[in-house]
């Protein structure tokens, strides 16, 4: 049995007044940690605070991306050191913004899960198909490669604590949503590519998560289905009571 896991991915909102009045006011509100995982992958500069106030009834704290080194002359970016430094438990690796306009490849994708995975950080793997690729029939052929390449060189010990959300391009912050029953044959799709790669006992341990335009009033039919094990929420993650919501529909799965 997967516990379900609820990530809400800020991207670039808010201020820290903001996120911390936001921790303020779901904690002790969300279900208990047995029964779902709820996390907030939040802005850089918001983390060493968010992380100060993480705790019992709190979302744990991850961060939307980093960099694979532990240091050097990199302008700008984060290491894993410093996330775990800091506190945080989760990283999403591959969100397609960053592959889009920040040029993460799926060689780089790689790179950084090893680099988290050598941290102790867990990963939220992110692959999706473009509208294109879904109109031309290659979604399970993407997906597929795209999970290929970042578990490249993975133990399957790694890859059964990591995170894979399958978020289609077309349906992120456009409010179209994958039917339920496309998503999940696009996370069984997932889980036969782990299990090619790992064997089933590992493939059924991976928690699977949809993302793209999951709000309260759909969240319960797409977590209804075998394949999907939470969700990665931007928009509907940014207010507590909507966060609360989706974390509670996760605890009666
Ligand atoms: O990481 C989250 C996704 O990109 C989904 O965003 P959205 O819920 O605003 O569509």
């Amino acid at each position: 049995m997967r516990k379900p896991i609820i990530a809400g991915n800020w991207k670039m909102h808010k201020t820290l007044g903001e996120a911390e009045s936001f921790f303020d006011s779901v904690k002790g509100k969300l279900p208990d940690a047995d029964q779902a995982d709820t996390v907030i992958c939040a802005p850089a500069p918001f983390l060493a605070a968010l992380s100060g106030r993480a705790g019992d009834g709190t979302p744990a704290v991850g961060a939307q991306t980093m960099h694979e080194e532990e240091k050097g002359a990199f302008t700008g970016e984060v290491s894993p050191v410093m996330l775990t430094d800091l506190g945080v438990r989760y990283v999403i690796i591959g969100h397609s913004e960053r592959r889009e306009y920040f040029n993460e490849t799926d060689d780089s994708v790689n790179r950084k899960v090893k680099s988290a995975f050598a941290h102790g950080l867990i990963p939220i793997v992110c692959v999706g198909e473009s509208l294109e690729e879904r109109e031309g029939n290659k979604t399970a052929e993407k997906i597929s490669g795209q999970v290929r390449a970042a578990l490249e060189g993975i133990s399957a010990e790694e890859a059964a604590r990591a995170v894979v959300a399958y978020e289609p391009i077309w349906a992120i912050g456009t409010g179209k949503t994958a039917t339920s029953d496309m998503a999940n044959e696009a996370c069984a799709e997932i889980r036969s590519t782990l299990a090619e790669l790992y064997g089933q006992e590992t493939a059924e341990q991976v928690r699977i998560q949809y993302g793209g335009s999951v709000k309260p009033e759909n969240i319960a039919e797409l977590l209804a289905q075998p394949d999907i094990d939470g969700a990665l929420v931007g928009g509907a993650s940014l207010e507590p009571e909507s966060f609360i919501a989706l974390a509670e529909a996760a605890s009666h799965e």
